[in-house]
């Protein structure tokens, strides 16, 4: 058995993968890493993978995919850590549609660059985000959200576009469906306010949604979430200028919010709105959405230069 394994997403990015996996294990060969490799076979599937292939005793997980299957294998390695199996590393070449938390950790989506970090070696122990509803809880690396930041991503996944284009027609379609502020009851390590919000991103990582810019003064492991809300009942004429300056990190806006906190709990009253971690949708509709930093990191190869 090699120490390393490699799980492969046949699904993501569609199916239409950037890399295959010949095309993957070819450069991991030229590089001298050797693996074993596993395949996803249905969704949830990498969390299952991961927890099992540490009980085995792997040292080292790459997983080929997107943010979800990242987020699965983030979900398998802390379950591993909680039952007592141990951990192990986890290395990622990205091979799917937005590649967010890549972005975040400098891990490129050339196949040879994500390879070279692999090699380069270079580990940080990351935080690593909970959320969830009170009931049911979900682990996330790069970031979640609340309200039509979530509708974006859900119209997007389930759209038949690709990449950025695909996240700028959920924007679309969440303005016309999904354009709601409800008045939300927030509370946060330094107490508690209420506003209308429109979207709540609380952030681990850099970016999301494809190239939104949510959290540009993130840092990996400090123990906080990088909290970004816009609502406060302005008008939609106010609200979507705004789309360039989340798109490139400008959050310095009256009508945008910045905080950062290792806990925050949000509720709202009627109808529910949808919720995402690492832009996978965890609620269609929710009226409560509780999020923190959790006692559990997880080892990343990340590139290097991140901090
Ligand atoms: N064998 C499989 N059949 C169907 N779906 C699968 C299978 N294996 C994994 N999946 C699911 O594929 C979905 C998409 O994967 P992933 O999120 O990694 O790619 P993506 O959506 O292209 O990337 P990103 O999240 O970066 O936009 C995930 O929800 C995952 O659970």
């Amino acid at each position: 058995m090699a120490q390393t394994i490699l799980i492969f997403n046949r699904f993501a990015h569609k199916g239409k993968l950037r890399h295959s996996l010949d095309e993957v294990q070819q450069c991991l060969q030229n590089s001298e890493i050797e693996t074993d490799v596993a395949f996803t076979k249905y969704p949830g599937h990498a969390i299952e993978l991961v927890e099992k292939m540490v009980e085995d005793g792997y040292k080292k997980i790459i997983v080929v995919g997107g943010d979800g299957t990242v987020n699965e294998a983030i979900n398998g390695l802390v379950k591993a850590q909680q039952k007592g199996y141990g951990s192990a590393c986890l290395g990622v070449i990205p091979n799917g549609r937005g590649n967010d938390f890549g972005f975040s950790m400098k891990i490129p989506s050339d196949l040879q660059s994500a390879v070279d970090v692999i090699k380069a070696d270079h580990h940080i122990l990351i935080d690593i985000g909970s959320a969830g509803d009170g009931t049911f809880e979900r682990f996330f690396c790069n970031g979640s959200g609340f309200g039509v930041d979530a509708a974006i991503n859900h119209h997007a996944a389930v759209s038949k576009l690709n990449g950025f284009p695909s996240y700028l027609w959920g924007l679309l379609k969440a303005i016309f469906l999904d354009i709601r502020q409800p008045m939300a009851k927030i509370s946060w390590d330094e107490g508690n306010f209420e506003m209308p919000i429109l979207l709540l991103a609380a952030m681990n990582g850099m970016r999301e949604g494809g190239g939104f810019k949510l959290a540009p003064k993130f840092k990996i492991d400090d123990g906080k979430l990088d909290v970004c809300i816009v609502g406060n009942n302005q008008p939609i004429s106010r609200l979507l200028p705004l789309i360039p300056r989340l798109i490139q990190g400008k959050l310095d806006h009256p009508d945008i919010i910045t905080l950062k906190t290792g806990k925050l709990q949000v509720k709202i009253e009627g109808k529910g709105l949808y919720s995402q971690v690492d832009g996978e949708t965890i609620f269609s509709s929710g009226t409560s959405f509780n999020v923190s930093i959790c006692p559990w990191k997880v080892d990343l190869i990340a590139g290097l230069g991140t901090h």
